[in-house]
């Protein structure tokens, strides 16, 4: 991707501005959190499990969603549907914002909104027909006479590849990819426009997930339908999105035009996720990039940008920029590893641990240190540091550590600003990260390394030097 692409920042709140835009969009979603508010064990802290998204989705699209396990998928498609109620934000449909509605409003909108899930028989009940179970939701909502809905039932039956006679059957009479149909069919039965398609085919045999990928798509057609699809399956995620966005923390890392950002992705996760792709022609040279530690906890998201504890493309402090690629990975786990105690002294376990005078789970300092350095020639700079935090680590707690450690090899990434722009940020308020668009067709990726008034590289010229 060349610099003279990417433009100065898209604004967050309005992506795709543009009033001939907006006749395509059906859903503008705007700055919208959904958090699980948090039990006695964490002090009531909340799971931010969808921490501030805004995207839109336009009619007849498919959407696709991907990101690692736990990054608020689900929780993601489950809002927009109103399954899960906002914390904050908007959705609005054509123009409605249906975070607002309640009660009779609600009941008569959700008929335009469904979800179809992984997992078919859970919404199945094995005690009813498959008929009964398809023509549920018109009899909720008294929908005609029940001829009509039986016969209506009956027709969906057939568009799904189903068979008439299957109306009186049960669903344990029925193969994986058939019950999945089943499913699909009394999504459809109150005839929506938008349907979440929750790893609609992750259950089923492989043999099973192209008939049923087909049959959606050709639903889609018909129908004039549009989709989110969450999936895992990136190979499916490019054969049957046009557009995909990219989740990682309860956050939307890019969002894009699904061919671009496969062949030319612009964000350092989307780099991560997609080089875990195992490449069909093995003599194809493809670095697999390895992201060190793991996800931190959506209870705990770091302050700046979400990724910004395992970037590989992290921005480094100029005077720690040429420092061994293998001495960086072992302070970035020192630092996870201080994160991960505070975390830890946090828990029910440990508070136990210390009452008996038992040691915490990670074992000394000293021990930390010891396992993760004595191995490499650290410049003296570096091993002041060291020494310094270790102290502080004994004397004052890993806050102070891992602060130390923040303001000596952190930057922009982990909020630590200003900015060489010039302008001054409060000094209280982490640096938050921004949109910026990455491509003339609107494609926007939230890092510090587009950001055009800096000279920073970008990700993928890093990532290739650094890997
Ligand atoms: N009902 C709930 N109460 C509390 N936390 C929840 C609840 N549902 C989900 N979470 C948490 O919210 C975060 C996001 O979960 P979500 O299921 O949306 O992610 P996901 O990306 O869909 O994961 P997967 O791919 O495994 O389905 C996770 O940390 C999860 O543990």
């Amino acid at each position: 991707m060349s610099q003279n692409a990417i433009e100065a920042n898209a604004t967050e709140t309005e992506p795709q501005a543009g009033s001939s835009q907006d006749k395509d969009v059906m859903v503008k979603v705007r700055d919208l959190r959904t958090y699980y508010e948090g039990n006695g064990l964490f002090g009531g802290t909340p799971v931010k499990a969808v921490d501030g998204v805004t995207f839109d989705i336009k009619r007849g699209e498919t959407l696709g969603l991907v990101g690692e396990s736990g990054c608020g998928k689900s929780t993601l498609g489950r809002t927009l549907i109103q399954l899960e109620s906002a914390t904050g934000g908007e959705i609005r449909f054509d123009g409605t914002d249906i975070t607002t509605l309640s009660g009779a409003e609600l009941k008569k909108w959700r008929r335009n909104a469904q979800m179809v899930f992984q997992d078919p028989d859970s919404s199945l009940n094995d005690r009813m027909t498959i008929g009964e179970i398809v023509r549920e939701p018109l009899d909720v909502h008294d929908w005609k006479t029940p001829r009509e809905r039986r016969q209506h039932v009956k027709e969906l039956l057939d568009t799904v590849g189903l068979q008439r006679e299957h109306y009186y059957r049960y669903p344990h009479q029925f193969s994986g990819g058939q019950r999945q149909r089943i499913g699909i069919a009394r999504t459809l039965t109150l005839e929506p426009e938008f349907i979440v398609l929750d790893e609609p085919v992750s259950a089923l045999d492989v043999s099973v997930q192209a008939e049923v990928i087909n049959l959606l798509e050709d639903l889609q057609e018909e129908f004039g339908l549009t989709y989110l699809f969450i999936a895992h399956d990136l190979s499916v995620v490019r054969h049957i999105c046009d557009r995909v966005a990219v989740m990682y923390l309860g956050n939307i890392m890019e969002i894009g035009p699904t061919e671009e950002l496969f062949t030319d992705p612009a964000n350092p996760y989307t780099h991560s996720l997609l080089s875990a792709i195992p490449e069909p022609d093995p003599s194809a040279h493809k670095d697999r990039i390895t992201l060190h530690g793991t996800p931190p906890s959506p209870r705990f998201p770091p302050d700046g940008c979400p990724f910004s504890t395992r970037c590989p493309a992290r921005i480094r402090p100029p005077e720690y920029e040429d420092l061994d690629n293998d001495l960086w990975v072992q302070l970035d786990t020192l630092r996870e590893v201080l994160r991960e105690r505070d975390r830890a002294e946090k828990s029910v376990t440990d508070r136990i641990r210390e009452l008996l005078g038992k040691e915490p789970r990670f074992g000394t300092i000293e021990g930390i240190y010891g396992e993760l350095f004595d191995k490499h020639d650290v410049p003296a700079d570096v091993q002041e540091i060291l020494d310094e935090t270790a102290d502080l680590a004994r004397e004052e707690g890993e806050i102070a550590a891992l602060d130390r450690l923040g303001e000596e090899f952190g930057s922009v990434c982990e909020g630590y600003g200003p900015e060489s722009d010039g302008e001054s940020e409060d000094a209280d308020e982490p640096v938050a990260p921004e949109y910026y668009t990455v491509s003339p067709s609107g494609r926007r990726s939230l890092c510090h390394r587009h950001n055009p008034s800096t000279n920073h590289a970008e990700p993928d010229q890093v990532l290739d030097e650094r890997h």
